[in-house]
């Protein structure tokens, strides 16, 4: 799996842990935004990541920021991206399951490193589940696309 990797000053420790734990999960790493240990805007980091993901470069996008607040506004303004701001296991897993999650989102400040190590791999491993839950994230990618009105009245079903 490819996966691009990017945080703002706040998530550069976690960072370089990340990176290194992912290129031992086997995963190919795509550091596209990183700050050097310089002070930096998020935004400059939750664009290339999510560039990437949206162009097919990478698989998957992990972004860190103090809350992961704003890492995960930035990158639900990218096209194809369904950015996931996670707390916990469960968040990983759901995010995964029923919404085909292709951004993980971080909080820095907020989270331990074990919890972090947990919810990545959990979020790397999960599967969407499909069936009703693509339905629904088709219903996501309407609204991007501006032609939700095709699917405003269509029956909702189980
Ligand atoms: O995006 C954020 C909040 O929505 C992040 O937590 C940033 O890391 C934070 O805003 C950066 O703040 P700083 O005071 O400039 O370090």
């Amino acid at each position: 799996m490819i996966i691009a990797v990017g945080s703002d000053h706040r998530g550069a420790d976690v960072l370089s842990k990340l990176v290194l734990e992912l290129q031992a999960r086997g995963c190919k790493v795509l550091e596209v935004g990183a700050c050097e240990g310089k002070i930096c805007d998020y935004p400059d980091m939750a664009y290339p990541v999510s560039k990437a993901v949206s162009t097919g470069e990478a698989d998957r996008g992990i972004l860190i920021c103090g809350s992961g607040i704003g890492m995960s506004i930035a990158a639900n303004k990218v096209k194809g991206v369904r950015a996931a701001l996670v707390h916990d296991e469960i968040g990983a897993e759901m995010s995964r399951r029923h919404n085909d999650a292709n951004v993980l989102c971080l909080a820095a400040d907020l989270l331990g490193v074990s919890v972090i190590d947990r919810v990545i791999k959990i979020w790397l491993e999960t599967e969407f589940e499909a069936g009703r839950h693509a339905r629904r994230v088709e219903k996501i990618s309407a609204i991007e696309n501006d032609t939700f009105e095709e699917f405003a009245c269509d029956q909702t079903t189980a």
